[in-house]
């Protein structure tokens, strides 16, 4: 079984470039500058200060990526790129492959499985920085992440035991966990913050100031009230974050001001952020079962905003987002 890894970023890099160097055949799908400096100088890796540049096997897209039956190919990218990436992935593989989405939000396996029947829920707790061409950083130790993964929409098997098993060689733990998208769903509410530390800023320590969590709470509670519309029983958040605490011990970033992956995005200038797939969500879901949720509605169309507009990180305004949303 080789692993494909698709989308070269942050988490891409992190988990291709550490499969590669734990001896597993392992192709990364970049583009752009990124794949271009992963190609001249290898992909640089920082784990909790230590740095290293690994050689790993790279491809423009699925379609020349020597796909084979029986491959892994693991989701990377963010969730507004999912649709166009998995299209693409139908159009190439060849029947047999196992998809994993290593990936924030709830709706990219569901993308998965329209075109392919392996797909596997994977719930990502890395904290992980892309900032420059061909540079992936990480921030924990022992493990550079916690990736447990489980069939979607639940179950275990087989495969999945390979890929913990592989990931967790790699430095990283990695465990197959039955009710997968009970910890994505619960892992969703706490992203609902990405936008808010995106739009609005945090101190030094990650500190929001008084507007800006107030949105992150409101948020929240939106999230939770249209979990329960959908009979989704969160795990407790104390629970789900002591649990992964108690895992990993985060070193300092090296810039403290640098932030979660929607302010990557932002400080990027990428065009386009994962909005529409965290906040969205809980704004979808509850114009589907009728629960308002003007915070997180608004808190997408701002991220959508400050995308598409280039706008720096922390540049928004909270109390205007607070008057807008009613709150
Ligand atoms: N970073 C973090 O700390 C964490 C991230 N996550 C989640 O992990 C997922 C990945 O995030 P992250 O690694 O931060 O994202 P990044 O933006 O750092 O990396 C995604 C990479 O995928 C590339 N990409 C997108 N579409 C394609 C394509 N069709 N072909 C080739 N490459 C493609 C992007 O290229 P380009 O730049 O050209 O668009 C980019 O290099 C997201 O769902 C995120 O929410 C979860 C936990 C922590
Ligand atoms: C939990 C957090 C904020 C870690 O960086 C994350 O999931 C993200 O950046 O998307």
């Amino acid at each position: 079984m080789a692993f494909v890894v698709y989308g070269a970023g942050a988490i891409g890099g992190l988990l291709g470039g550490s499969l590669a160097r734990a001896g597993e055949d392992t192709v990364l799908i970049a583009r752009g500058a990124n794949l271009a400096a992963i190609r001249e100088n290898g992909l640089r890796m920082e784990i909790a200060g230590r740095t290293e540049t690994v050689r790993v096997r790279t491809a423009e897209d699925p379609a020349s990526a020597g796909l084979r039956a029986g491959d892994t190919v693991i989701l990377a990218m963010k969730s507004q790129d999912t649709p166009a990436a998995v299209e693409a992935l139908a159009d190439a593989a060849p029947p047999g492959i196992a998809v994993v989405c290593a990936q924030n939000g709830v709706e990219n396996e569901r993308l998965a499985l329209r075109h392919f029947a392996e797909v596997y829920g994977m719930c990502v707790l890395c904290p992980a920085t892309h900032l420059e061409p061909g540079a992936v950083s990480a921030f924990t130790e022992p493990y550079y992440g916690v990736f447990d993964l489980g069939r979607y929409p639940h179950g275990g098997d087989g495969t999945a035991e390979r890929i913990a098993e592989a990931v967790t060689a790699s430095g990283a733990l990695s465990r197959v966990r039955p009710d997968i998208m009970r910890l994505k769903y619960t892992k969703l509410l706490g992203n609902l913050a990405n936008a808010v530390e995106a739009a609005f800023g945090a101190d030094a320590h990650g500190e929001l100031d008084a507007d800006a969590a107030r949105l992150r709470r409101l948020a929240e509670d939106e999230g939770r009230a249209v979990l329960a519309a959908i009979g989704v029983d969160p795990l407790p958040a104390e629970e789900f974050w002591a649990d992964y605490a108690a895992l990993t011990r985060t070193e300092p970033r090296p810039d403290a001001a640098t932030r979660g992956s929607t302010w990557q995005s932002l400080r990027r200038g990428a065009g386009r952020a994962e909005g529409d797939y965290l906040n969205g969500e809980i704004a979808l879901l509850g114009r589907l079962h009728g629960v308002p949720t003007p915070v997180n509605a608004e808190l997408q169309r701002l991220t959508r905003r400050l995308a598409r507009t280039g706008a720096a990180p922390g540049s928004a305004s909270a109390a205007e987002v607070l008057a807008r949303a009613g709150a």
